[in-house]
């Protein structure tokens, strides 16, 4: 230690994206590690706690959703014991973590990034391709730049925390000292992101803070070589413990623990309702309030007004609703279509879904791949088959599925006669986008009824040349969408540029990646010196006249 000096971080630049172009060097090297993973004998993938392998023999399977054949693991699962050991194995690592110079703590970050930059990229892109049946473009976009510019903007971000301090004066010296929370944090992680799955321990641990983190049981495989690489950029043991294992029973253990100082959650608004719950019902057993920052589910909108550009529209429709198979939080699930605009594009659009190609992650030409496991396949068909049956809608693309070799789902759209059929209403998190058509006349009648359909409030987007009609959507839409874009798919936000999360059912919108969300793991401590102490009790104004 010798902390006398004072540090600033410059602003990062965002990790440019790769394009894996037919020739290129980057190509093969990726498409050589894919095939690396997929023939070497399945790995086994232990726990980690206080830095040490633990292994359970309580095995699971993994597998390629893309390709049922394919055995890529086998990971041990923790149960209540273990949980209870990463709970105390993170308490023990957080004495000397925290003492460690803020600059020490960043500069390991530093250089997770630079390996996940270089020599990591491929592994860990492979790792989510394999895993998580990402495409290459989707794989990029996700474990490499996205957890690179998470690692290097928290640094960033928290460079300028530190630097921002109260006034002094003549006769005091004020400063605030950003503590750590007192306790540990429990980072729980979604399958769809590989780059949250990263960020929700990394974030409070630049921070000074300790974490268990529980990946979700679809995603362990990719999440285990980022848990290497963290090893490799020298991460000290215990200040994050790597504990797959079923959120309904090593949940609850963690969450009742007395030295509980957070939740940093992504997932559905089901399970972060459950763990909001617990906390609730925990509350008179913990030394603080725990801070609970959740990122949830989304029902994902696109209005287009009459005088949107229609090839901007159907792109974005087609990317926003299909990249990743529908499955991120902020994938386009209803659009909202003036009926004339409609049959002009109708035709066009359809066939231009109708031509996605679909199938394994290795054959780069696929744009769409299967959806990650049995649950969701019965979930999402269940919404098509619904639709099939109903009413008050139909299917006008797509629909098909099978599940023989891998959790294939053609790309669909649902026509829907009424603008609260289930589909515009409910979070499916697949490859479906239901459509409805309104009245050009009845545009300000549709913003009303886009905000008011469902729960959520996460991502949206306005499609319109027209100044007026954005600006009435964007006044109208205001707590509709905690990302809202204009003329542009309601997906892919970048760190630094576009911070990313949404309220009402959608979460806390602590936006991810931004300095709002570090500051949920730091708790201020004001600090006064008086350097001229007063002397005397007595006011002037008690002194006789
Ligand atoms: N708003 C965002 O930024 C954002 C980003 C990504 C995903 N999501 C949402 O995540 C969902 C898809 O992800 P998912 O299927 O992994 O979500 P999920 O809720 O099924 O699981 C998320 C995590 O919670 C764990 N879990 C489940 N029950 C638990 C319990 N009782 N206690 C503790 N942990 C428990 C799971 O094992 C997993 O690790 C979608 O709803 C999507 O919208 C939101
Ligand atoms: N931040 C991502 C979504 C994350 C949720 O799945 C996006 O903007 O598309």
């Amino acid at each position: 230690m010798g902390n006398n000096k004072i540090f600033e971080l410059e602003r990062p630049e965002n990790e440019p994206v790769l394009d894996y172009a037919p020739g290129s060097e980057k190509r093969q090297e990726l498409k050589e590690e894919l095939a690396r993973l997929r023939e070497q004998d399945p790995i086994e993938i232990p726990l980690y706690i206080g830095g040490e392998e633990v292994k359970t023999g309580d095995l699971v399977d993994i597998r390629c959703p893309h390709d049922h054949s394919i055995l890529l693991a086998r990971y041990h699962r923790a149960g209540a014991e273990e949980a209870e050991m990463a709970v105390e194995a993170a308490l023990e690592a957080k004495k000397s973590w925290n003492q460690l110079d803020w600059e020490d703590r960043v500069s390991i970050f530093e250089r997770a990034a630079s390996l996940l930059s270089g020599p990591w990229r491929a592994t860990v892109n492979a790792s989510t391709m394999l895993g998580q049946s990402k495409s290459a473009h989707q794989a990029e976009i996700d474990s490499a730049c996205e957890l690179i510019d998470f690692l290097r903007f928290n640094n960033y971000f928290l460079s300028q925390l530190y630097s921002n301090q109260p006034a002094s004066t003549e006769t005091e010296i004020n400063m605030i000292e950003y503590r750590p929370l007192e306790g540990f944090v429990f980072a729980v992680t979604p399958f769809n992101f590989t780059s949250i799955a990263g960020n929700l321990p990394g974030a409070p641990a630049v921070c000074g803070n300790t974490a268990v983190w529980k990946p979700a049981s679809s995603a362990i495989y990719s999440n285990y070589y980022y848990f290497k690489l963290l090893q490799e950029a020298g991460l000290p043991a215990g200040v994050i413990n790597f504990l797959p294992g079923k959120g309904r029973e090593i949940g609850p253990v963690i969450l009742g623990s007395e030295e509980l100082a957070g939740v940093h959650f992504t997932g559905s608004t089901s399970t972060f309702r459950e763990i909001w719950s617990q906390v609730g019902q925990n509350i008179e057993n913990y030394r603080d309030y725990p801070r609970l920052v959740g990122e949830t589910g989304g029902k994902d909108f696109v209005i287009a007004h009459e005088s949107a550009d229609p090839d901007e529209l159907m792109t974005a429709l087609i990317r926003g609703a299909y990249e990743y198979q529908g499955q991120k939080c902020s994938a386009i699930s209803r659009s909202y279509i003036p009926e004339d605009y409609w049959s002009d594009m109708e035709e066009e659009l359809l066939q231009k879904i109708d031509n996605l190609t679909m199938g394994d992650v290795e054959d780069f030409s696929n744009f769409v791949n299967a959806v990650i496991d049995e649950a969701a396949f019965e979930k999402i068909t269940e919404y098509i088959e619904d639709a099939r049956e109903a009413d008050e809608a139909e299917i006008i693309c797509g629909g098909d599925y099978d599940d023989s070799e891998g959790y294939f789902i053609e790309p669909t759209v649902i026509l829907a006669h009424s603008p609260r059929y289930r589909t515009m209403r409910e979070e499916i998190f697949g490859p479906v986008l239901t459509i409805y058509l309104y009245d050009e006349e009845s545009f300000a009648e549709i913003l009303e009824i886009c905000d008011e359909t469902s729960p959520y409030g996460l991502t949206g987007a306005i499609f319109a040349r027209d100044r007026q009609a954005v600006d009435l959507a964007r006044e109208k839409l205001t707590y509709a969408a905690g990302n809202f874009y204009i003329n542009d798919k309601p997906t892919g936000a970048v760190v630094g540029r576009q911070p990313f999360g949404g309220a009402r059912a959608s979460g806390t919108n602590d936006k991810a990646g931004s300095r709002w969300n570090l500051m949920r793991w730091l708790s201020p401590r004001t600090i006064k010196e008086n350097l001229r102490p007063p002397r005397d009790h007595g006011y002037p104004f008690l002194d006789e006249e």
